[in-house]
């Protein structure tokens, strides 16, 4: 569920790598320090992992490489196979979303994902955030960056610059993906069972820390 996004992924999935390293102007705030946000992503993480919207297998390949157990989860058929050729079978990346996955047959100590979890809606992610709350143990952690906003006025505001500057296509991104507020997501973690914090990591992307209580 929460899949209507991903015919974007269809042709996106061969220039991805190149729009993360800064080649497309528009996007370039959004993923100012991509690496960097990646890497601190992957020093939340405990060594048990399971990542939703692996995309070209960018932070897997992190995660992978400082030791850790990866059950990636990836909707875009086309996404995979770029990830698998980052990867090699190294990693288990299998068809899946925020909602609807395949349980890995360990238990896991962290959930992560970085770029994705506004394709859901807030409903969605509510629903999301409540199942992962039955699934980690007390302890266990969501650790996720993606794009959010101190209050709407704020996401306002940078739907006008996006359009002052002449960014259309990032504009009609803001207006159609569901971006959400500090307050809302803050709301729903703590409702069901997280203490959350929120470090912002350039001018779009925020850090959630949440860990269940
Ligand atoms: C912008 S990319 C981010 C890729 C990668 N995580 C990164 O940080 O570079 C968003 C990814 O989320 C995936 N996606 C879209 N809808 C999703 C859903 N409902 N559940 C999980 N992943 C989804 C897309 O296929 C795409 O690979």
């Amino acid at each position: 569920m929460g899949r209507e996004f991903l015919d974007l992924f269809e042709t996106w999935a061969q220039s991805y790598d190149e729009s993360v390293h800064g080649h497309d102007e528009q996007y370039r705030d959004v993923f100012a320090e991509y690496d960097a946000i990646l890497n601190t992503v992957v020093e939340k993480s405990g060594n048990v992992v399971l990542e939703f919207g692996v995309g070209t297998g960018n932070l897997t390949q992190k995660l992978l490489r400082s030791g850790k157990t990866v059950y990636g989860i990836e909707p875009s058929e086309p996404m995979r196979q770029k990830a698998f050729e980052k990867l090699g079978d190294t990693v288990t990346i299998q068809d899946g979303d925020f909602l609807s996955f395949p349980l890995p047959n360990e238990p896991i100590d962290t959930i992560v994902s970085t770029y994705a979890f506004h394709h859901l809606t807030d409903e969605e992610k509510e629903q999301a955030i409540s199942q992962y709350g039955k699934m980690l143990n007390k302890g266990g952690k969501i650790v996720f960056a993606d794009t959010a906003f101190v209050d709407r006025e704020a996401f306002e505001q940078m739907v006008i610059e996006a359009k002052e500057k002449g960014f259309h296509d990032l504009a009609e991104d803001l207006k159609r993906e569901y971006y959400p507020t500090l307050p809302v997501l803050e709301s729903m973690f703590t409702k069901h069972g997280f203490s959350v914090s929120f470090v912002p990591m350039n001018r779009f992307v925020w850090l959630m820390e949440a860990t269940k209580q």
